[in-house]
């Protein structure tokens, strides 16, 4: 039997050489989950000016402690005039601060007599002032090549005016499921069938980390149609996955079909589910035989297709998943194969736990509905209910 080879090695075979996908211009309603390609530069200074933190007065410090005329009115959108001296200025959140003015008073803390607002003492100069550029400031990077935009980063190029961005084109990839058993949702099951559940669940997951789905294909188990549908996808896609068929049954194909056209880097992985997991390439499509069952599917997507494509995306927080410890609610044991237990985490004033799904079985899919992490279990290793686990936290 072939020697298991160590995730660490599995994953630097399959990263090896990837070269980041080249960058396109997209509008930026259009850039969410997107990766930069480039270093965003800020052009503006945000907030553009000094303006108020709150509804109130506007005032020199030195005036502080006085009964103050009112001068002007300032509203969010209207340019202030200049603070004619010994008077203050009725101003509005998100208002300039006139030329002139160095503190705000929130109204709360104003009284009028007369015409004239009363400015308390004790105030600061500064007070309530949001000064220019403090969020942003101008010919500073803004967000860094490499960076993902979500929510905060998309609000941010649009606080500086910005419309379109470049961005790493998203990698293509082909996903072929094999097996003779395997037929879509919708389709009436013959004696011997099961649906196709690795499908929708790769695809979404591949959606997640940033992939565009360029084939999918069903592949009956015969040699001649594995090795043709891999020869399409190569032309295709930059990355195949392929669900099934790499175990060592007659009926496994994608292996030696991956041979005769490109090659098989590694296969036989000292972990579990996915011990049958092939690696290899077809000239620079990049090929990850994904054992069938569905979890060996789940898990396998996490671990290394997450971090391949976010290798051709050059997205450094994609090469690996955050790790936290937490106090496992259950008592295990490994040998040969390090263990990807499914987990739902806990988080209690004590701490954070690690729940395991109680049928850990690789064909078993229920187990990774509520799975917040991997427990990662190491090999030869044997853990007590209440020991910290190292887990993986399953985030894009
Ligand atoms: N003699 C041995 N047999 C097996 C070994 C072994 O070392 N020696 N390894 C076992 C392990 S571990 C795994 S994992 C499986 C993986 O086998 P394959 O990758 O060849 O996958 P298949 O046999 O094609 O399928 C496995 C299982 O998953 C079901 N499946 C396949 N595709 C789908 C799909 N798209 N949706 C839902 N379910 C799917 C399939 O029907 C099988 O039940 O090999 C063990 N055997
Ligand atoms: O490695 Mo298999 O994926 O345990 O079931």
């Amino acid at each position: 039997m072939a020697e298991l080879q160590s995730v660490e090695r599995a994953l630097s075979a399959l990263l090896d050489g990837v070269s980041p996908s080249e960058p396109e211009w997209i509008d930026c309603t259009q850039a969410a989950g997107r990766v930069l390609a480039e270093t965003v530069t800020a052009r503006l200074d945000v907030p553009p000016a000094d303006n108020s933190a709150m509804d109130g007065y506007a005032l020199r410090h030195a005036d502080a402690g006085q009964a103050l005329p009112v001068s002007q009115r300032v509203a969010a959108g209207h340019a202030p005039e200049p603070l004619a001296s010994g008077t203050c200025a009725r101003i509005f959140t998100g208002g300039e601060i006139p030329p002139g003015a160095d503190t705000v008073v929130m109204q709360e803390r104003v009284t009028m007599h007369e015409q004239l607002a009363i400015i308390p003492d004790d105030i600061e100069c500064g007070d309530n002032v949001r000064r220019r550029g403090r969020d942003v400031r101008a010919s500073t990077p803004l967000l860094e090549a490499g960076t993902r935009l979500e929510a905060a980063a998309l609000g941010h190029l649009a606080g500086q005016g910005i419309t379109q961005v470049a961005v790493h084109r998203r990698p293509r990839i082909a996903l072929l499921s094999t097996g003779d058993e395997i037929v879509e949702p919708g389709q009436t099951l013959a004696p011997g069938q099961i649906h196709n559940s690795n499908r929708p669940m790769l695809s979404r997951l591949l959606e997640r980390f940033g992939a565009d789905l360029v084939m999918r294909e069903h592949v009956a188990d015969d040699f001649a149609t594995t090795q043709r549908l891999l020869g399409d996808a190569a032309a295709c896609a930059d990355i195949i996955v392929t669900t099934g068929g790499v175990s060592v049954g007659e009926e496994d194909h994608v292996k030696h079909a991956l041979e005769s056209l490109g090659r098989l880097d590694l296969w036989q992985l000292a972990m579990r589910p996915g011990k049958p997991l092939a690696l290899g390439r077809i000239g620079e499509t990049r090929v990850v035989g994904l054992p069938g069952n569905p979890v060996s599917c789940f898990v396998g997507a996490w671990v290394y297709l997450r971090p391949l494509i976010g290798a051709f995306l050059a997205c450094p927080r994609m090469a690996t998943l955050p790790r936290l410890w937490a106090r496992a609610d259950f008592e295990t044991r490994t040998q040969a194969r390090r263990h990807y237990m499914r987990v739902g985490l806990e988080f209690t004033p004590e701490g954070v736990i690690a729940h395991a799904f109680a049928d850990q079985n690789s064909a078993v899919l229920s187990s990774c509905l509520e799975a917040d992490a991997l427990a990662v279990i190491p090999e030869h290793t044997t853990v007590r209910a209440g020991e910290q686990v190292e887990c993986l936290w399953l985030t894009e």
